[in-house]
């Protein structure tokens, strides 16, 4: 389980979220909204060890961050905005390449069916000819390498189409379901985070979010005192 409480986030003294407490279980998708600037991708960095928080403590099962810090590390698997693979290399190569820095080894045939999990079925072909959509499995698929506990998806599937949308959200509620994974899900397109995400956290100030997803009857988390 990871546990959050009262976290904070400042740069330069300006806060970016304040008092922030939330858990999440083995098996949940959690989506994460807000406006622009509201501070998703800043948490998202706090919970994958990249930037420490300002207050406030994060436990994932019985590791805290601020002391096991590299152990709790090995547990994450991070997707970010940008998608981060290498274009001139083909998916095999991307997949092998990033299973080197892995802490888990992974065999070519495992690598090759995590690719395929998400039909992704391009194997020898070059990432520069790839849709943005086959990008951004791949860039799924570099962050499961290592079978993470828990995974943190920031606009995973921005700019891809319909049918793509699908098939990753599919693959994560099999994850979830069947290996027990812990899954926080950021995107602005509130059908796919209704579809998906079990319960949902509101990021920010501007109630918009929260009253869209009350009105749909989805479960929405309360990060602190000011948001009962
Ligand atoms: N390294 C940094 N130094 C100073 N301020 C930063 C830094 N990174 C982000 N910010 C500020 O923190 C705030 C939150 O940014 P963040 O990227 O977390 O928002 P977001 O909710 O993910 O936005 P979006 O929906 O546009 O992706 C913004 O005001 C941003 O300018």
């Amino acid at each position: 389980m990871l546990n959050v409480e009262r976290i904070s986030k400042t740069y330069n003294k300006q806060p970016i979220f304040t008092d922030v407490s939330f858990s999440i279980h083995p098996g949940e998708i959690i989506g994460l909204v807000g406006e622009n600037g509201a501070g998703k991708s800043t948490l998202l960095h706090v919970l994958a060890t990249l930037q420490m928080p300002t207050t406030g403590s994060i436990q994932l099962y019985d590791w805290y961050y601020q002391k096991h810090r590299k152990h709790v590390r090995r547990h994450i698997g991070f997707v970010p905005q940008d998608i981060a693979i290498w274009d001139n290399f083909t998916v095999r190569e991307n997949m092998v390449f990033f299973e080197k820095l892995a802490w888990k080894n992974k065999s070519e045939k495992g690598l090759k069916e995590l690719c395929l999990d998400m039909n992704l079925d391009r194997w020898h072909d070059k990432v520069h000819t790839l849709s943005g959509g086959m990008k951004r499995k791949l860039n799924l698929a570099i962050s499961l390498i290592h079978d993470p506990a828990l995974i943190l998806l920031d606009e995973p599937t921005v700019g891809i189409d319909l049918k793509s949308k699908k098939e990753i959200a599919t693959y994560l509620q099999k994850l979830a379901r069947n290996q027990q994974k812990m899954v926080l899900y950021t995107s602005h397109d509130m059908d796919e985070i209704k579809a998906l995400c079990s319960k949902v956290i509101c990021i920010g100030e501007d109630p918009f979010y929260r009253n869209l997803l009350q009105h749909a009857g989805k479960k929405i988390v309360p990060l602190n005192n000011s948001f009962p």
